[in-house]
Parts: structure tokens; sequence; C-alpha cells
């Protein structure tokens, strides 16, 4: 699967943009601020109905602007996708002319992955971090088993958190909901217990491949579920001090949403020791590491992988290794760079066809070839 066109209009510096990428490598240089990490957010907009810059859509729109609009057409499938965001009303989303009425269906029809400057956060950020990154995978991975079991564990946190809140609720219905809350809890504490597994076999292959990553074998990650894991989820939930604080909070204090990857070297916490651009290496090879778990499965369309200024803080040796295992996977890249002899010659990492050249100025995207 890759995007043949992309049309953007309205989206912070971006109008009247109209790019055909090719169907692997793109490399986009440009300027500070002449628009190429805006252009790989419009696209990972189109892919998942929001920013990973931003939490509001808000800042998105063109300063002078009333709306943004992004087009993409998408090949072999050939599915086109729409749409629009207003200052006020909610997006409205259109695949191949029918109404889509939520962005979580964009997922499985333009998966993206995105490689970013924050990628270190995979280690100092908090637990929602993690979390996020870890249901990512199980979402695509297992993709026919997990969303149900996602939009369910929401609905029995919400009933169950409500419940505790209003304070009148008697003991059987208390029982109702925390049966539903553990039936589901147990079910998703298994998908991400399986991923962990998969996941972590495929980051040590990985940092296997060169002695460039080798120090990443070294990495410890435990999967930590949400509660005290020598107990079950139901005994964690009796626990005296665990109800009285449920009664002074009226919030489910333990579970699945609670849960967290804890990332060690050498028994101490990572964040301690490792420095920031081996952070942000290791978080580049995790992401990796899924593309790598979706990768061994028949039938599974590998996402657009997206990566914002790579060589940002990184040594010549890790960013041609990076450069290598991303051209490794068959699928279409987006890389943003300030100018192309920032990067090593292509001959060193690129594997296939010359990667495609573009330049950002001004907002508008011309494509260039690359002097020898
Ligand atoms: N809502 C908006 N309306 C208009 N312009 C905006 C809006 N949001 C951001 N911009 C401007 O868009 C421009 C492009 O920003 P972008 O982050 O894409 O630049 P960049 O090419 O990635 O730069 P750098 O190399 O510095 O990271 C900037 O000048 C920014 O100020």
């Amino acid at each position: 699967m890759y995007l043949s066109l992309l049309k953007v209009s309205g989206f912070r510096n971006l109008d009247g943009l109209r790019f055909q990428p090719g169907p692997r490598f793109n490399c986009i240089s440009g300027d500070n601020g002449s628009g190429k990490s805006s252009l790989l957010e419009a696209l990972y907009v189109l892919g998942t109905g929001k920013s990973y810059r931003v939490a509001q859509h808000r800042p998105l729109i063109h300063i002078q602007a009333e709306r943004f609009s992004l087009y993409g057409e998408l090949q072999p499938s050939g599915y086109a996708i729409g749409m629009e965001r207003s200052r006020q009303s909610d997006s409205h989303i259109v695949v191949n002319g029918d109404r889509v009425h939520s962005a979580s269906q964009l997922a499985a029809i333009m998966p993206v992955q995105a490689l970013t400057l924050d990628d270190f956060q995979l280690f100092e950020g908090g637990p929602r971090v993690r979390r996020r990154f870890l249901d990512w995978g199980v979402f695509h991975v297992e993709q026919q088993g997990s969303g149900p079991v996602f939009r369910r564990f929401e609905r029995a946190v919400k009933q169950r958190n409500s419940g505790l809140k209003s304070g009148k609720i008697s003991a059987s219905e208390r029982q109702a909901w925390t049966h539903e809350f553990l039936r589901v809890s147990g079910q998703l504490h298994e998908l991400r217990t399986a991923y962990t597994e998969t996941l972590l076999k495929e980051f040590r292959q990985l940092c296997e491949r060169s002695d460039t990553l080798a120090f990443g074998r070294e990495l410890g990650i435990q999967y930590s579920p949400g509660w005290d894991s020598r107990l079950t989820l139901e005994e964690a939930l009796s626990r005296p001090g665990i109800q009285e604080r449920e009664r002074r909070t009226g919030i489910t204090q333990v579970g699945p949403h609670r849960a967290d990857l804890r990332m060690l070297w050498e028994g101490m916490p990572a964040r301690d020791v490792l420095s920031r651009g081996q952070m942000k290496v290791l978080g580049h090879c995790l992401k990796l590491a899924q593309i790598r778990c979706l990768a061994q499965r028949e039938n599974t369309t590998l996402p657009i992988i997206l990566m914002d200024d790579l060589a940002a803080e990184l040594d010549q040796a890790h960013l041609t290794e990076m450069l290598r295992l991303i051209d490794s996977f068959d699928t279409q890249v987006f890389m943003t760079v300030l100018a192309a002899d920032q990067l090593p010659a292509p001959g060193l990492w690129s594997a296939h066809d010359d990667p495609r050249w573009f330049a950002v100025e001004a907002g508008r995207v011309h494509p260039y070839r690359l002097q020898e």
C-alpha cells in the first residue's frame, strides 16, 4: 500500500499543495519553518484523524482559514480518503465517497507509524506514552480481535467509575460492573502479554543486526499489568487499601488502564543511565520492531513510515544504520531533513531504487534530482 497523491489546503502553512510521492523512500528537505514537519503531520492526520504534535485540532488550521482539508489516494487499493475539519465542527471524513463516522476506521485503510524527535519519551515520558505505544501494536497485529476488546474495556472502566462516583450503587450493581471489568481486563491483559513477548523477540533480533545497535541488547523490558502481579486482578481490587481509595476518589485504582512497560538497564531505570541519543535510537528501534511484528503476519498492510528530522542528534553511524533498517521494510517512507547533504550517500543505505527527493519552499513541494 502506498500513497500516490496528497492534496492539502489550509493546514498550518500548507495551502493548495499537491504532492505525488514515490512508492518507496521519499526524502523531503527544506529550511526551518518551510513546512516539512507540517507535511508529515498532514499525512499522519489523514491516517489517524489526529496529530502527533498537538492534542487539539485548532492549531492545525491555517490562522487565516476556517478549515483544513486533506485528500489522499492509495494504491493499489484505489482508496480515496477525504478529511475536513473546521474551527467549530467535528471532522468530516469520507472514504471512496462514503462518510466514515470514526477516524479509528482509517487505521485499517491507511496505517501510519511516526518516528519523531520525541521517541525518547518512550523512556522519559509517563506510562500513558508507553501504553499508547503498546496498544498501537496490539491493535495492528490483532486487528480483528482487539478492536472490540479495547472498546469494551473503555466502557467497562467508565461504567465502573461512574458507579463508584455516584456512591449510591448497591453491592450487587457494584459486583456486576466489577465482573464485566474483570472479564474484559483479562482479555486485554492476555493480548498485551502475548504481544509484548513477540515485540521483545523482534526488538532483540533487530539489535543483533549490527555492532552499532548492539547496546540495545542490554535493554530489559518488563510488562507491568497495572496491579501487583503477584495477585490476580480480583484479589488486587478487593484489598482494603484499594477499596478505601476507590471509595474516596471514585476511580478504579488498579487494572490494565494503569499498565506500563518498565525499561531497565542493568536493573536500573533506563532513563537514568542512557544518553538522550541512545534513548532516541532505541525508541525508533522499538517502533521498527512493531513493524517487524506486523511483517511476520500474512495479509497485513505495513504502515507508511513517517520520520521527522531523523538526522537530528544522531551521528553518521547511527543514522546510516537506522536508514538501512528502515529501507529494509517493503513499505512507503517519508522522511524530513534540513538538507540532503545531512544524510549519508544513498548508496550506503538504500538497496532499492534511489530515494525520491522533494524540496519544500513556502508551503509548496517540488521534486528534484540529487546531484552525484
Ligand atoms: N496554524 C498555522 N497557521 C499558519 N502557519 C502556521 C500554523 N502552524 C504553524 N505554522 C507555521 O508553519 C511553518 C512550518 O512549520 P513546520 O513545523 O512544518 O516547519 P519545518 O519545515 O518542519 O521547520 P523545522 O526545520 O524548523 O522543523 C512555520 O513557519 C510555522 O510557524
